[in-house]
């Protein structure tokens, strides 16, 4: 039974999309999402914002936090170059578990790693327990509030390198000012502004590019 949004968002693709077709996968989720049910996935328009900085990073190892139904990890796993490998935090059980199932229709598996935990605890493990040496991409995606918390403990462990591109998603809606404040002002950052739109709705969103100076 689909109780959940998340399962019938996923229970959609599995009607609508094609088996090994990620492209196909998220435009299901798009139409179910504009048609039927909001959901927080960063959506079509951000979507392609998110292409072109992933396709111009040509990333080999990629972090995302916040998995939700796994929209973004199938939107960006669909860019990745043989080899490149994204890992994608999740709090969530129930989302985790959505968001494997989506993954896993799409055939993107061999490139993504769910982890199912919370981010305080998972980041200062992926280095020695997921063989991490340092990030090329991150995606911030999760709740607002961590943004800022995430980013410095991304820094303390010594995952960033320079040219690391780290992007967040929401900085307007509902915005993360503490984050925004800090990127923009303490000198390890070239930060760009991408103005958007939340996804599915006409309001304005944005998302931050910071790239880290090393
Ligand atoms: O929490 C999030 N994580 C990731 N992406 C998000 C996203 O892309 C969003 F558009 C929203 C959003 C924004 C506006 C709104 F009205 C509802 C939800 C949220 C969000 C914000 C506050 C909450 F209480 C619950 C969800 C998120
Ligand atoms: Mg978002």
């Amino acid at each position: 039974m689909n109780h959940t949004k998340e399962q019938r968002v996923l229970q959609y693709v599995l009607d609508n999309a094609t088996r090994g077709d990620p492209q196909s996968v998220v435009d299901s989720i798009d139409n179910y999402c504009n048609k039927e049910e909001w959901a927080m996935n960063v959506g079509d328009q951000k979507g392609l914002i998110l292409d072109n900085i992933v396709n111009e990073s040509n990333p080999c190892v990629l972090l995302e936090l916040g998995t939700y139904c796994g929209y973004s990890a199938v939107r960006i796993a669909r860019l990745l170059k043989p080899g490149a490998h994204l890992y994608t935090v999740e709090f969530n059980p129930a989302f985790a578990a959505v968001a494997k199932q989506m993954i896993e229709f799409a055939g993107v598996q061999d490139k993504v790693q769910i982890l199912e935990g919370n981010t305080q605890d998972i980041i200062p493990q992926l280095k020695k327990k997921y063989e991490v040496d340092t990030l090329d991409f991150v995606f911030i995606d999760h709740w607002k509030d961590k943004y800022l918390e995430d980013t410095k403990l991304l820094e303390k462990c010594n995952l960033l390198r320079k040219g690391t591109v780290v992007l967040a998603d929401n900085v307007i809606v509902p915005g993360a000012p503490d984050f925004l404040e800090y990127v923009r002002t303490c000198g390890r950052y070239d930060c760009t502004n991408y103005p958007s739109f939340l996804e599915y709705m006409d309001e304005k969103d944005a998302l931050e590019k910071a790239i880290f100076r090393g």
